[in-house]
């Protein structure tokens, strides 16, 4: 146990360093979803507090989307049983995507309107920096959803201005593999929230299940397949692409 939460903090540790994420006096402002990446990423910044050499505050957030499905108070509690101070929002975001008739596709829409609801916070408790569970699986994803669906090379960045204004994103755990996450998670008692009223949905169709799944499937042919392509995302070659911004023309 002890092993894989200490691989898990050696990524962290490296990727915070590495992308400046976090600097002295920083009020952090933590998504935390109830899932088992950020309730994993919330002991890995407890631990770092305790030390790093750097002095950082945090606080949690919750957003209740009000889903029949999901239930918030196992997490309160949780949070309240290891020190956790958190904040617990309720977004009637359930009914707005039932009202503007996107229960098709309802992640684009929820994850707008949670973003939403999390800048508001931040803004209130002057935080300088939110906090999000996006671990190297999730970039990759990413990544290939941008070239699948022709919208740029692009992935969510470790450290980068969150919705152009002051408040900026990092991304601790991007060096981390989900299946690490799960390992290190084992031994932990995470509270079971529930699921999503398009949960099941997600699962069979989402774009984003499905490029989850190809990755697994493409991990046997090429063994390693996500550590290459955190390599490849951190060595850019504008010179071998097509974008005429890049490229010496004459
Ligand atoms: N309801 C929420 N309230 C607060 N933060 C959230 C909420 N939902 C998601 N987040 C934040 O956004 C991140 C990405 O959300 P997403 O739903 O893509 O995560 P996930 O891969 O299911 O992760 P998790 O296991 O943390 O739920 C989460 O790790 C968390 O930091």
């Amino acid at each position: 146990m002890a092993d894989h939460f200490a691989q898990l903090c050696r990524l962290t540790g490296q990727a915070v360093t590495d992308y400046r994420m976090i600097e002295d006096g920083d009020r952090l402002l933590v998504g935390i979803s109830g899932g088992v990446d950020s309730m994993m990423l919330m002991h890995l910044l407890t631990r770092l507090q305790q030390r790093a050499p750097v002095k950082f505050e945090l606080f949690g957030i919750h957003i209740d989307e009000g889903f029949k499905g999901l239930n918030p108070q196992p997490l309160v509690h949780y949070a309240e049983a290891n020190g956790w101070p958190i904040k617990v929002v309720r977004a009637p975001i359930a009914e707005l995507i039932l009202e503007k008739k996107a229960d098709e596709r309802p992640c684009a829409l929820c994850s707008r309107l949670r973003r939403g609801f999390i800048h508001g916070y931040a803004e209130e408790i002057k935080a300088d920096k939110l906090v999000l569970g996006h671990h190297r699986d999730d970039l990759c994803v990413s990544l290939l959803m941008g070239l699948f669906r022709g919208t740029g090379l692009k992935t969510m960045g470790p450290n980068v201005s969150g919705d152009g204004g002051k408040l900026r994103v990092i991304r601790p755990m991007c060096y981390a593999p989900k299946d690490l996450i799960e390992s290190a998670a084992e031994p932990f008692d995470f509270p079971d929230l529930g699921n999503c009223d398009y949960a099941e949905q997600l699962e069979t169709s989402g774009d984003r299940a499905r490029l989850e799944r190809l990755l697994k499937t493409l991990e046997t042919d090429f063994p390693g397949l996500g550590k290459s392509m955190l390599h490849s995302m951190k060595d850019l070659r504008p010179g071998h692409l097509l974008d005429k911004k890049y490229l010496k023309l004459n």
